[in-house]
């Protein structure tokens, strides 16, 4: 029974996807004698946390109750007050938790608060699961570092354009459509400035997708963005540039006017580890990483990869010029190829949707 209460918790918590960066996707279900009493997930950073919707629905009926909860209650104080301290008020008889919480710093305190106050605890009741809810968030908090996803489309034969630069379109319609659906699961877009000055894309969550929009970051070492481009004009979404060190106070000026952020990287080159960080102390928890062929490359030269998600169309581009998915310096030996696993496969529309992970 615990099981089928923590799916329905976990459902709720994955309904938030995409609202509550920088914070964890959580739910919670109140049971009292085998009565769905009072539910809730957590919607929105700076708001009531999962516990509180649910135990706010059940009214009196919480005391004596089995609370079900995906994540460990909080039991510090935060934008509001802790959880944990909410479940014993309310005298609950039970808590069932899935996970604990991989912050180092409060992990297990809530569980042993709920414990001394003589509260029944369970924890690991479909651990798995809850811990795949939130691994970008678990990666982010025990790493400091987003979590990365690299997405290309390509051809059968692995070219993401034609030798003479022609791109569109390689997939269709609908696998275009399912990018958008994961950009929305990302806090950031990146893409090296190749594709702003080939593409002029606009980088933005649309086909009813639209929710929070990601933050578009351009890797733009010399500051070539054009300042008519799409995403300098559109405000549509935030827009980051990052720059080498040697860019200029009076170059970065316009953009900064033109409601750009600039990130200036401290060497005259943009590596991925020190963009990582950068972008991990502006609590990007998760980027989403467009491409092109070099700027895949450079992520894959520091190993700084943990989601692929690739869409492959059953046409044949051919050309040794012709460009594949992932360009720079690559490895040299098989042993340092980076080996995934293979999560997910599924036909979209005439094309192929794998998704691998490290
Ligand atoms: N050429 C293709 C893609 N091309 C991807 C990037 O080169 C585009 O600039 C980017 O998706 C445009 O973003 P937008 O302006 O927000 O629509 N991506 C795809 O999935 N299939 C393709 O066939
Ligand atoms: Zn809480």
């Amino acid at each position: 029974m615990d099981e089928r209460y923590m799916r329905l918790a976990l459902q709720l918590a994955e309904s938030a996807r995409g609202q509550t960066s920088p914070n964890p996707l959580v739910g919670a279900v109140v049971v009292k004698h085998g009565e769905i009493v009072g539910f809730g997930a957590h919607l929105k950073a700076g708001e009531p946390h999962a516990e509180v919707h649910a135990l706010r629905m059940a009214g009196e009926k919480a005391e004596g109750s089995t609370v079900y909860v995906t994540l460990e209650p909080c039991s510090h104080y935060g934008r509001t007050p802790p959880c944990a301290d909410l479940l014993i008020e309310n005298k609950v008889k039970r808590v069932v938790v899935a996970t604990t919480d991989p912050n180092p710093l409060v992990a297990g305190k809530g569980i042993e608060k709920l414990k001394r106050a003589g509260i029944d605890v369970t924890v690991g009741v479909l651990k798995e699961e809850a811990d795949a809810l939130n691994e970008m968030f678990f990666h982010y908090i025990s790493t400091k570092v987003p979590y990365v996803t690299l997405k290309y489309a390509m051809s059968l034969d692995g070219k993401i354009a034609t030798k003479t630069r022609e791109s569109k379109w390689i997939t269709s319609e609908e696998a275009r459509r399912d990018v958008h659906r994961e950009r929305r699961m990302h806090d950031a877009i990146v893409v090296g400035v190749g594709t702003i000055l080939a593409d002029d894309p606009s980088l933005t969550v649309r086909f009813g997708h639209e929710g929070k929009q990601p933050i578009r970051v351009v890797l733009d070492t010399h500051l070539r963005t054009p300042l008519h481009a799409n995403i300098v004009t559109d405000r549509v979404a935030p827009t980051w540039i990052v720059v080498g060190h040697h860019v200029t106070e009076e170059q970065m000026k316009p953009y900064e006017q033109a409601g750009v952020r600039m990130i200036r990287m401290n060497e005259n080159k943009i590596d991925v580890p020190s963009l990582l960080l950068e972008l991990g102390k502006r609590n990007v928890m998760s980027i989403f990483v467009e491409g092109g062929a070099q700027v895949h490359g450079s992520f894959l030269r520091s190993r700084s990869v943990q989601q692929v998600i690739a869409y492959i169309a059953p046409m044949l581009i051919g050309g040794d010029e012709a460009p594949s998915a992932i360009g720079g310096e690559g490895f040299g030996r098989m042993i340092d190829a980076l080996r995934l696993q293979v999560k997910h496969v599924e036909m979209i529309g005439p094309d192929i949707k794998i998704v691998a992970k490290g």
